[in-house]
C-alpha cells in the first residue's frame, strides 16, 4: 500500500517499522503521503504470528537432547509415531496441545505450555515458518519436520 519507490524497513533499535525511499534515500517514521493505510495495516498484521508447538526430537535432530531426556536416541520413525498418537488425542478433543507439550515437548518452550511467542518471517526454520504462516489462528498443523525434530504447531495469534 505504499507509493512507488517506498519500502517498509524494520528498525532494530525501536522495534517498529519505518519507511524508506529507495531513490531519495530518506527514512521517515510515518507512512508517506499517498499510502493506502488499510492495505498497509493488513500487510503489517500478517507479518507476525504467535504459535505454540509440541516438538519430539530424535537421534538425527540437530541437538538430540532436551530438558526431559539426554541424549535422545529414538529414531525419526518412532518420533513420528509418538507425535501421531498425540495428534490423535488433540484432534478428538481428549487433550490440548498445551497440556501435552508441558510434559512431552523436547523444546524448552514446554515450560510455557509450548508457547513460542510472536515471531516474524526469518526467525524460525523455513519449514516451521511456512507451516505456521499457512495456518489460520486456532488451527493445528499436520506433522512438520525441521532440523530440530518433528512438530505439531498451533497458531494462536
Ligand atoms: N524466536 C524465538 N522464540 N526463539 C528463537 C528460535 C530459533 C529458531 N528455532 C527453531 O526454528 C526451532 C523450530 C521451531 C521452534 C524451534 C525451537 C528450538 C528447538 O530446539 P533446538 O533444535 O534448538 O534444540 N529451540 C529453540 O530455538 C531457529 N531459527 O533455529
Amino acid at each position: 500500500g505504499l507509493p512507488s519507490g517506498w519500502t517498509i524497513k524494520k528498525s532494530r533499535s525501536r522495534n517498529r517499522n519505518y519507511y524508506f525511499n529507495e531513490s531519495t534515500k530518506e527514512s521517515v517514521w510515518e507512512p508517506p503521503v499517498g499510502t493506502n493505510i488499510q492495505k498497509l495495516e493488513a500487510f503489517e498484521a500478517q507479518s507476525k504470528v504467535k504459535a505454540s508447538h509440541l516438538l519430539i526430537k530424535h537421534r538425527d535432530s540437530r541437538r538430540p537432547a532436551s530438558w526431559r531426556e539426554d541424549p535422545i536416541t529414538r529414531s525419526k520413525e518412532d518420533a513420528i509415531e509418538i507425535l501421531k498418537s498425540h495428534q490423535k488425542r488433540i484432534l478428538n478433543g481428549e487433550q490440548t496441545l498445551s497440556e501435552i507439550a508441558s510434559t512431552e515437548s523436547d523444546c524448552s518452550s514446554a515450560k510455557r505450555k509450548g508457547d513460542l511467542g510472536w515471531f516474524e518471517r526469518g526467525q524460525m526454520q523455513p519449514s516451521f515458518e511456512q507451516a505456521t504462516f499457512a495456518l489460520k489462528v486456532g488451527e493445528l498443523s499436520d506433522i512438520v519436520e525441521t532440523d530440530s525434530g518433528v512438530h505439531l504447531i498451533e497458531r494462536t495469534g
